[in-house]
């Protein structure tokens, strides 16, 4: 534990230097220099003008690139994108201060460990952080991971958590293989599950929440939308990034891509005990030692619609079971890889928590698994859909596993365009959604809902 005087004197003295200045450098530049360290920061050297100009009352100083920012800087974040991050260590790495402690805030660690190792100089101790939340979030109570590397003086790993401490996230300490095995599932897998949903969406053209009360109405269905549409008014690369740079992640994302497809194809051939017989066996190995409260209630989630439409007494109004084919597809998938989820709430992110919740509320409901597997053999309503699904979540699977940033982003951003029109109304509504359901959530770092 370190003294308040010591913190005072480094608050006094040291400097955090911050590289890319986007959307979560701006958050870490912003929450250091109010909490009283001294920060400099850069972004590319052609937006040095502008930025010096944009941030001139700022806390904060803004100096013309990485080099200037390294030579001064005790403690070094590299907060840019994932693909470029061995680039960017290269051209400034050999600049840090000697002594000097390099961290990142990339989503997946291996690149970022890689690119100092080869790149940094033997004197830089190494010690990466990584929000597991968006820029827009609180990061009260978020998990923080922080990885010691390599440190010469244990006062660097006292020095890091010093800085960190005016986030108020919870700190969760890591290697860097911890890190990317479990946030291969907790982020990739959710996202590309999410992603899936709105590339069939934007393939079949159809807004969901425009079908009246009869397709795509409730609870369940309002987090498929808002959390979708959240992803794809984000920016591709930190998804692409993410994923494509993990390889632990390649291997989860197919295994999602192959239970969707192996679970469709038991709705095809009509087979309701063999599909009813591995959902149990899921349901038994995923949510076998649940106890208490659900995360999550349908009713809770009701009123987070983008739809204009309530249901009535109307008996034509009733909405269409769904065969929630993307929530089975995920509960298979984690028992097929012997993944418990729950053990992954070290690392989870909002998204991931709500994910989970929805299964568990799609598992764990009393009767709604069987009407489920009942509407997903029985009826047709979602087989075009479904099928659409299907395709998308194997494409993603191949655009990762090849490892194909630019397909990646063309995909991302044809289907971005699809849903333009809605992205801010969507957001709006998203983030209230997601706000409600943080604060009912009772200990989401524990694993325990
Ligand atoms: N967004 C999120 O929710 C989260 C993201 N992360 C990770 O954090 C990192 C940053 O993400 P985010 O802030 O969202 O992304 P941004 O695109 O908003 O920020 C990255 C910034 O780095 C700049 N940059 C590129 N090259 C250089 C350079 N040579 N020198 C200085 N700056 C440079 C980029 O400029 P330009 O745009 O011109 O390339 C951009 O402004 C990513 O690795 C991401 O995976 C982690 C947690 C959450
Ligand atoms: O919560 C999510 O999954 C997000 O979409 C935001 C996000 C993106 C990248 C990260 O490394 C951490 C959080």
């Amino acid at each position: 534990m370190v003294s308040i005087e010591i913190v005072q004197q480094w608050k006094a003295t040291k400097y955090i230097g911050i590289i890319g200045l986007g959307d979560m450098g701006l958050l870490y530049a912003n929450k250091f220099s109010d909490a009283g360290w001294k920060v400099i920061c850069c972004d590319r050297e052609d937006f040095y003008e502008d930025l010096k100009e944009k941030y001139a009352s700022a806390k904060f100083e803004v100096v013309q690139n990485g080099h200037l920012v390294s030579r001064r800087s005790d403690y070094i974040i590299y907060s840019v994108e994932a693909s470029n991050i061995n680039k960017i260590v290269e051209m400034y790495g050999p600049s840090s201060k000697i002594g000097a402690i390099v961290g990142g805030q990339t989503s997946c660690k291996l690149p970022e460990i890689k690119a100092f190792e080869q790149h940094l100089p033997k004197d830089c101790n190494i010690i990466t952080v990584h929000s597991l939340h968006g820029p827009k979030v609180n990061t009260e109570g978020q998990p923080l991971v922080i990885i010691n590397h390599r440190s010469q003086h244990p006062e660097s790993f006292d020095f890091v958590n010093s800085v960190m401490s005016c986030l108020k996230s919870k700190r969760v300490y890591l290697t860097y293989e911890e890190h990317d095995k479990i946030t291969a599932d907790t982020q990739a897998v959710t996202h590309a599950a999410f992603l899936s949903m709105g590339s069939a969406w934007a393939k079949v053209k159809v807004y969901p929440w425009t079908l009246g009360v009869n397709k795509w109405y409730g609870g369940l269905e309002n987090v498929k939308v808002n959390i979708s549409l959240r992803i794809y008014s984000n920016k591709w690369h930190v998804y692409a990034g993410l994923a494509i740079t993990n390889p632990s992640a390649h291997q989860q994302i197919l295994q999602y891509a192959t239970s969707s497809t192996e679970l469709f194809t038991l709705m095809l051939d009509n087979k309701k005990q063999e599909l009813t017989e591995r959902l149990l066996q899921a349901r038994k190995f995923v949510f076998g030692k649940h106890t208490g409260l659900l995360l999550l209630d349908d009713t809770l989630l009701e009123k987070y619609s983008l739809s204009k439409n309530t249901v009535n007494d109307d008996t034509d109004s009733k909405p269409l079971p769904n065969s929630h084919l993307s929530l089975l597809a995920i509960v298979d998938s984690w028992y097929q890889l012997g993944i418990n989820p729950y053990e992954h709430m070290i690392c989870s992110t909002p998204l991931f928590r709500i994910f989970l919740g929805v299964s568990e509320y799609l598992f764990l409901t009393p009767g709604l698994l069987e009407q489920t597997i009942d509407a997903a053999i029985h009826d047709q309503s979602f087989r075009k859909d479904d099928l659409e699904f299907v395709i998308s979540a194997r494409e993603w699977s191949s655009i990762v596993s090849f490892s194909n940033f630019e397909l990646y982003k063309k995909q991302f951003q044809a289907v971005q365009e699809f849903f333009e029109p809605m992205l801010p109304e969507a957001n709006l509504i998203g983030n209230e959604m997601i706000k409600t359901i943080l604060s009912h959530s009772k200990e989401p770092l524990t694993g325990k809902y």
